[in-house]
């Protein structure tokens, strides 16, 4: 009975050694503040609540949208199957001091939001990354929302109401220019990377910052936790243009993954600025030639660029409903490829990890999966898996 209804399935947990904590964070009372969820490394016992992967029905319909199913229809169907789903770890548990982590900001795809990454960030987490996974507000995300202070029409309180103003998926329009569209989204979200880097860069330094969310979580225990000289960005498809795009914006990234990257959102005047090292890992089947040659165009002598496919892979092996589907109805929605979802993803992080050692001058035993970024491994290729025509001579660099 593994197949929808009973998703007996779960999210895989982290395989490192830190138990991991997780919990929400929203600064400001409008569209220009930050909602981020943050991964970490926590202190055992300290929170027996599992994390709620989709925590508001107003994702679902999101989701619905974003599906082009009906709201109610959606809603009823994802409550159904997803609506117990926990993700592996600990709702608030207190942070884990006397050690300086790494940093990861994670960058969403199109039609998802913070949490749904949570295999991929609770996987950094237990090997000893504070990961902050952002919810983008360009209106790519399937729903997200703010707090303002306006209290709802009508409202009777004198203190200000706490009013949750959502934001949904925003749908092409007819006629309407898609890359017109995506080129500024893919600003604004790399725009909230760094946003979402200053933030943390600020709790680092113990400024005293307001979570407008209801939520006991001691953000001062952060003061000093996080080794500033070891930042990295990370993002799935549309995330992956605005990991590129952020690594342009502020050099305190000092290298970049790029999980099936979507490259039609970036422009060519970008290329030559991305100087920092970036990872691109593949599924097999979200390959295209004019996908790939923009990401050829990266390719200066200067700069580290690394290539990996990972075999019998699909685009939403990186996102967590691939763990969530069985069989049958997983291949089918081309939410599962031929591999095994948790050999897929651990396939992607630990080439993940070896790259971040590499870059991030970590001290750490992630140098073991080396291999697999020469794209040397049972489940791996080097580089791409569709044949290009020969690359025509490169203008001087
Ligand atoms: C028909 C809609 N049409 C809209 C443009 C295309 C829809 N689509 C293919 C989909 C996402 C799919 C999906 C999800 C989730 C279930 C569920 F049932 F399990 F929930 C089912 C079916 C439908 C596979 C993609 O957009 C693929 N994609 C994605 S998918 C990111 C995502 C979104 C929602 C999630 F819940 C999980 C992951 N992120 C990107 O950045 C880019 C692309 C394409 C180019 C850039």
């Amino acid at each position: 009975a593994k197949e929808m209804g009973s998703s007996l399935e779960r999210i895989p947990e982290g395989k490192g050694p830190y138990s991991v904590g997780c919990t929400d964070l929203m600064t400001g009372h409008s569209i220009q503040g930050s909602f981020l969820r943050l991964y970490y490394p926590s202190q055992i016992g300290t929170s027996d609540e599992e994390t709620i992967w989709i925590p508001n029905k107003e994702y679902y319909y999101g989701l619905s949208d974003f599906l082009n199913i009906n709201r109610t229809l959606g809603g009823f169907f994802f409550t159904c199957n997803f609506g117990s789903v926990t993700c592996p770890a600990k709702w608030n548990a207190a942070f884990k001091l006397g050690e300086k982590y790494p940093l990861i900001i994670f960058s969403h795809g199109l039609g998802a939001f913070r949490t749904l990454y949570s295999a991929i960030c609770t996987e950094m987490a237990s090997r000893g990354f504070v990961v902050a996974a952002v919810e983008h507000r360009d209106q790519s995300s399937s729903a997200t929302y703010y707090l303002n202070e306006k209290p709802a029409l009508g409202a009777k309180g004198e203190a200000s109401e706490l009013h949750k103003e959502w934001i949904y998926y925003r749908k092409l329009k007819a006629g309407e220019d898609e890359v017109a569209l995506r080129q500024q989204q893919v600003q604004q979200r790399a725009d909230e990377c760094v946003r979402a880097l200053d933030l943390m860069l600020d709790i680092n330094s113990g400024k005293q910052i307001v979570n407008v969310l209801p939520l006991n979580f001691n953000w001062m225990l952060l003061k000093d936790s996080i080794d500033v000289q070891k930042i990295a960005v990370m993002g799935h498809s549309f995330g992956a243009a605005t990991t590129i795009e952020a690594l342009s914006k502020n050099v305190q990234f000092k290298c970049g993954i790029a999980l099936d990257a979507w490259m039609l959102p970036l422009c060519e005047e970008v290329y030559p600025r991305v100087r920092q090292p970036l990872l691109f890992i593949n599924s097999e089947k979200f390959q295209w030639a004019l996908n790939i040659l923009e990401i050829k165009k990266l390719n200066y002598k200067d700069t580290e660029r690394k290539m990996i496919t990972i075999k019998g892979t699909v685009h939403q092996s990186f996102p967590d409903f691939t763990f969530l589907t069985g069989n049958i109805v997983g291949k089918i929605f081309g939410l599962k490829g031929q591999l095994n979802p948790n050999t897929a993803i651990d396939v992607s992080n630990k080439a993940s990890l070896a790259f971040l050692q590499k870059h991030l001058g970590l001290n750490k035993d992630f140098d073991q999966w080396d291999s697999l970024l020469e794209g040397k491994g049972h489940d791996v290729i080097p580089g791409t898996n569709i044949d290009l025509p020969p690359m025509p001579p490169q203008s001087k660099q």
